[in-house]
């Protein structure tokens, strides 16, 4: 962008996330939450502690297969001095209240059935006289008295077996023995889950186990994402002469997903400057953000510059940063063009249309990936209520590189798998296929002309 400003990366970064500040101090007020299904939650930040409205566990259950008995009863039970309890009920994990357990007695009982009172312990059922249930299944009804003919201690035939309905337990078990209390997980008004969680599978087992069925989060920033040049045509689409498919579209709303954010609208918009100005204006009314693409570098048909340089309309004007850094802070609805020190994602524009957010990426599909990458995702998350990633470390490089003086270049690298990190594809900001094998941008400073191999740099994970 000959006669405009050079920024530097950090700059621009600064001014965007100045820009996002609202959103993110919105996000952070949880001033717009929203009600989710526990089944669309995945990935939603939790707006405020969910406390637990019932305990966990919810009634005193077992944690074995076996037999629920009286402590007391088998204190002196050995393999060879098994003690006999007679075997009066039945009890799956299903509807039901068992009946209370009379001293002498035991209870067939399964993993998660409810213990019935006056049983304090389970003793698994290998530590029986037969060792397993197998063929020794009841009708599985809850409760039942003694004598109940569902409630069969053990085959006949079984070595080591007593007679049916009788039980022999071969080791002694303690007060609360693979019993699971009511609430020893968690209690009720116990904080489950706490605010600002990013809810992962594991959180929401937490709250579908206390009945939980819908969870309050933070509001997804809201992001209209543009592409603009008349030469696109959708991926699946047929493209004509002079035609290519839009890279960016889905791509960059993948970014925004990723980073938390909703992609409310998408649009090819074409060259066209009223088209744009209109599509532009109804982004700005629906989203938080509005993210362009193309049309802000030096050519004869640059419609996002002409259109927020030229029209009333959408309630912006255009300041060139070369032409006026001050005008650039104006309170007014303003955009600002710049070039940023960087190769690729070199021509940038940010400001205001209609007091929403807008950012300009450039149209080559490497440059608006890494533009996302450098500027927007960070940003983004925080208005997402994200928590804070540091996504730059050092790697080695697997082999030498050479950069021209003076350019800030953020080359695409691949990491092998003995961790070193190689340069895939050239540094032309069009190939997109090469791209698509980079797991990191590798950061190299514009007084670097040459990198041997061994060296250590810096990467920022994509
Ligand atoms: N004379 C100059 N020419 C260019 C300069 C410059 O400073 N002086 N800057 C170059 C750089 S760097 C970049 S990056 C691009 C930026 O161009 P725009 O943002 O204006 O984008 P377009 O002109 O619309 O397109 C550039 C290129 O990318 C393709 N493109 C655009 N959008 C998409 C899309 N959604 N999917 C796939 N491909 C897309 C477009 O067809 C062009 O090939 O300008 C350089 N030129
Ligand atoms: O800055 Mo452009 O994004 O080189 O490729």
């Amino acid at each position: 962008m000959a006669g405009t400003a050079r920024v530097s990366v950090d700059e621009h970064r600064a001014d965007v996330a100045a820009l996002l500040a609202p959103l993110v101090e919105e996000a952070r007020r949880r001033a717009r939450t929203e009600e989710v299904l526990l089944a669309d939650a995945l990935g939603r930040v939790l707006a405020g502690d969910l406390a637990a409205p019932v305990a966990v566990p919810l009634f005193r259950n077992s944690q074995m297969d076996g037999y629920a008995v009286r402590a007391a009863d088998v204190a002196g039970a050995s393999p060879d001095a098994p003690v006999r309890l007679v075997v009066v009920a039945e009890i799956p994990a299903a509807p039901g209240v068992p009946t209370a357990l009379a001293p002498g007695a035991a209870a067939r009982i399964m993993t998660g059935a409810p213990v019935p009172d006056g049983a304090d312990a389970v003793v698994p059922v290998e530590d029986t006289g037969t060792g397993s249930f197998a063929g020794t299944a009841g009708t599985g009804s809850t409760g039942g008295a003694a004598g109940d003919e569902r409630a069969r201690g053990s085959r006949d035939d079984a070595p080591g077996s007593g007679p049916r309905d009788v039980v022999e337990v071969r080791a002694p078990r303690a007060p609360g023995d693979f019993v699971r209390e009511a609430g020893s997980d968690v209690r009720p008004g116990d904080v489950l889950l706490a605010d600002g969680t990013v809810l992962a599978p594991h959180h929401l087992a937490a709250a579908a186990a206390c009945g939980v069925g819908s969870v309050r989060v933070v509001a997804r920033p809201r992001v209209a994402v543009l592409s603009t040049g008349s030469e696109l045509v959708g991926p699946g689409e047929t493209p004509g002469p002079g035609q290519v498919f839009d890279a960016n579209a889905d791509a960059l709303g993948a970014a925004v997903r990723r980073a938390g954010g909703d992609v409310v609208l998408t649009a090819r918009c074409g060259d066209d400057a009223a088209r744009f100005a209109a599509v532009l204006a109804e982004a700005a009314a629906v989203a938080d953000l509005v993210v362009t693409s193309g049309g802000v570098s030096q050519g004869a048909y640059e419609v996002v510059k002409d259109v927020l340089a030229g029209s009333g309309a959408v309630g912006s004007r255009v300041v060139d940063q070369g032409a006026g850094q001050e005008a650039g802070r104006a309170a007014s609805p303003v955009v600002t063009f710049r070039s940023v020190a960087m190769q690729p994602g070199g021509p940038q524009g940010f400001g205001t249309v209609h007091g929403t957010p807008v950012l300009t990426f450039p149209g080559n599909p490497v440059s608006a990936q890494v533009s996302f990458a450098m500027f927007l995702r960070e940003p983004l998350e925080r208005a997402a209520g994200l928590p804070a990633v540091d996504r730059v470390r050092t790697a080695v490089l697997a082999e030498g590189l050479t950069s021209p003086a003076g350019k800030h270049q953020l080359l695409r690298g691949a990491t092998g798998p003995d961790g070193t990190v190689r340069v895939v594809g050239g540094a032309g900001s069009h190939l997109v296929a090469a791209m698509a094998r980079a797991d990191v941008l590798v950061d190299v400073p514009a007084d670097v002309t040459q990198w041997d191999a061994g060296t250590e740099v810096e990467v920022r994970e994509l």
